[in-house]
């Protein structure tokens, strides 16, 4: 989006404004206010002409000009209806030196999820991908995500979801798996040692598989750096917004399914703030995910690249390492896939 374009919406935000003064503002001529204007209409913003000057009616639920109006945190929004992946096109803007832009797509074509896994984005869900030049040493990238997990969780929580986080980056919805049933078709037997991992159960009316949650939103990171320095990081969340979940992968939920649907643009707008706000402050990172985890206090079997670690995760330390209580004693994780298990005959942690 060009500067006057951005410049226009800005001042547009604040209230109405006459044209002369935005000519001023924008330092063009009236007539290329007007122009302006024209295709914000275009655009599918409402903007009427008072004697007061112009002023917004109405705003376009989604798309890049309806994010940036009004939003209070200093990225660019670079828009596309359809998409590759989100963060395959940051890539490509962080090998041309951009910073700070954050690439939404209204669909993607070949998502990525962790791993090199499948990841779904159909039309309905919020699949961005924030590229940021953190002067910070690559070591403490991790902070960042975890900083995306906090923003996510609580623009979820402000749309009425019950979102809390999954270490070390997913956001989810915590249900209490089911409880035991007479047929014995849910919870654990006395085989599996008294610990029954949520994935491996089974749900006692639907069938599908109890994990004791459902993910809203998962984050890919991304990152290139040299010894001490970030060059670039970019930070993917794809979020299931206004989706039905039937129409996900099994073990997703949207915010349109566990609270009504929102508004895209404004939990973009949310995302972004909070996500600046932690950023600008990287100390208050770690308080909030403890705040918002739901790993903490659970027993978890962690699959790492060296191995299986099991026992209660007890903490989260900088830089997102996750401290778990083992037999052994403490160990700690910087990385791997984390199930959340649970006593066979408990569901409380
Ligand atoms: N839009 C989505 N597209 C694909 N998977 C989704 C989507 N939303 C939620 N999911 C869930 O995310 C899972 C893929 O994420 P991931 O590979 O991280 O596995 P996971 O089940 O979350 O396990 P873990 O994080 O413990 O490795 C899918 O199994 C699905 O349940
Ligand atoms: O596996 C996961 O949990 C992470 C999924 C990340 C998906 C998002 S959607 C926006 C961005 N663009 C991508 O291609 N992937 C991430």
């Amino acid at each position: 989006m060009s500067d006057t374009r951005r410049t226009l919406l800005d001042a547009l935000a604040e209230g109405p404004v006459s044209g002369p003064d935005l000519a001023d503002r924008l330092g063009v001529s009236r007539a290329a206010v007007w122009k302006h204007v024209e295709s914000l209409r275009d655009d599918g913003f409402g903007v009427e002409s008072t004697s007061d000057g112009y002023t917004i009616t109405d705003v376009p639920e989604y798309g890049g000009p309806a994010i940036e109006y009004g939003l209070e945190a200093d990225y660019d929004v670079e828009f596309h209806e359809v998409l590759a992946s989100s963060n395959d096109r940051a890539r490509e803007l962080a090998a041309d030196g951009a910073t700070d832009v954050a690439v939404i797509a209204r669909e993607q074509s070949a998502s990525k999820g962790r791993k090199g896994r499948e990841w779904s984005a159909p039309d309905g869900g919020v699949w961005m991908s924030l590229l940021v030049r953190p002067d910070e040493p690559p070591a403490h990238a991790p902070l960042y995500t975890l900083a995306m997990a906090v923003a996510v969780c609580d623009a979820a929580r402000e749309a009425g979801v019950d979102a809390s986080i999954k270490w070390p980056n997913d956001v989810i919805v915590s249900r209490p798996p089911q409880r035991a049933t007479n047929d014995g078709s849910s919870g654990a037997s006395a085989s599996d040692g008294g610990i029954a991992s949520e994935a491996s159960n089974r749900s006692a009316d639907s069938g599908e598989s109890d994990r004791g949650y459902k993910k809203l939103c998962g984050i890919l990171t991304e990152m290139e750096g040299e010894a001490d320095r970030i060059s670039w990081l970019i930070i993917g969340p794809g979020t299931n917004v206004n989706l039905d979940p039937e129409t996900l992968p099994e073990g997703a939920t949207s915010i349109a399914a566990e609270a009504g649907p929102v508004e895209r643009r404004v939990f973009v707008q949310r995302v972004l703030e909070r996500f600046e706000e932690l950023r600008d402050d990287l100390d208050s990172v770690l308080l909030a995910w403890r705040e918002r985890a739901d790993t903490l206090g659970r027993q978890v079997r962690v699959h790492t690249a060296s191995g299986v670690v099991e026992g209660k995760a007890v903490d989260v330390e900088h830089p997102g390492t996750l401290v778990v209580q083992t037999d052994e004693g403490e160990t700690r994780v910087h990385a791997g896939d984390c199930e959340h298990l649970r006593p066979a005959t408990d569901d409380s942690r």
